[in-house]
């Protein structure tokens, strides 16, 4: 960590908003927009899946799906998650970012303020902050459904405050006004490549 290095990227865009608000559908507009040479989409909970299917035994393939089987574990695995952060807050950061070798990198799963201090010590500037957002009623139509212990806990909640976003992207399903924000929010990313 600290000052930047050879292989540190231009941008890294951190992406958070609450379940079924679009995130990886945004990361995936963004990486198409700009290329995957350019850029690459990382997510936080690819590593924290792994390790946790590792120590439990489990199908580490069924919990990337948007399957039952991880709604399943979501519970255990946001506890889990966050015991190992408490010992170690860059224990999943450090690993979704190891390899990544393009100048922009979005994070699209970003949740806490751990994680997003974790990013600002280790890049600083390049960090952006983008705030994904839709309604209830947007969110229900994507399936969404409360769940107590998941949508009111920090998993889901701990962005709520003590960030200020750079950008925040407004997704209830207007593609064109979507493409119009992205548009914007890349003039960004460009100028600093
Ligand atoms: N602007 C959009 N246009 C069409 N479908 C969208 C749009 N945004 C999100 N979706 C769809 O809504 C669902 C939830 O989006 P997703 O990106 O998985 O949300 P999140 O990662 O925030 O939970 C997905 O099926 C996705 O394809
Ligand atoms: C334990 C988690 O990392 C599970 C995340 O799973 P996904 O990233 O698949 O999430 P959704 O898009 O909300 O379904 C949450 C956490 O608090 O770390």
């Amino acid at each position: 960590m600290g000052g930047a290095g050879m292989g540190d990227p231009r941008a890294v865009l951190l992406l958070s908003g609450k379940r079924k608000s679009g995130k990886d559908f945004v990361a995936a507009e963004i990486q198409k927009r700009l290329g995957s040479d350019v850029c690459t989409v990382l997510r936080l909970s690819g590593p924290l899946k792994e390790r946790y299917a590792q120590e439990h035994g489990l199908d580490f393939q069924r919990l990337l799906d948007a399957s039952a089987y991880k709604e399943q574990y979501r519970q255990d695995m946001i506890r889990w998650g966050e015991e190992k952060r408490r010992a170690d807050p860059g224990f999943f950061c450090r690993t979704a970012v190891q390899g990544a070798a393009q100048p922009v990198w979005v994070v699209s799963d970003t949740r806490r303020l751990s994680d997003v201090e974790w990013f600002r010590d280790a890049y600083g500037d390049a960090v952006l902050t983008v705030r994904v957002t839709a309604t209830e009623e947007t969110r229900r139509r994507r399936s969404w459904v409360f769940v107590a212990g998941v949508d009111d806990a920090e998993s889901e909640c701990g962005l709520d405050q003590g960030v200020t976003f750079d950008w925040v992207i407004t997704n209830d399903g207007d593609g064109a006004a979507l493409g119009a924000q992205l548009e914007a929010l890349l003039q960004d990313v460009r100028s600093r490549l």
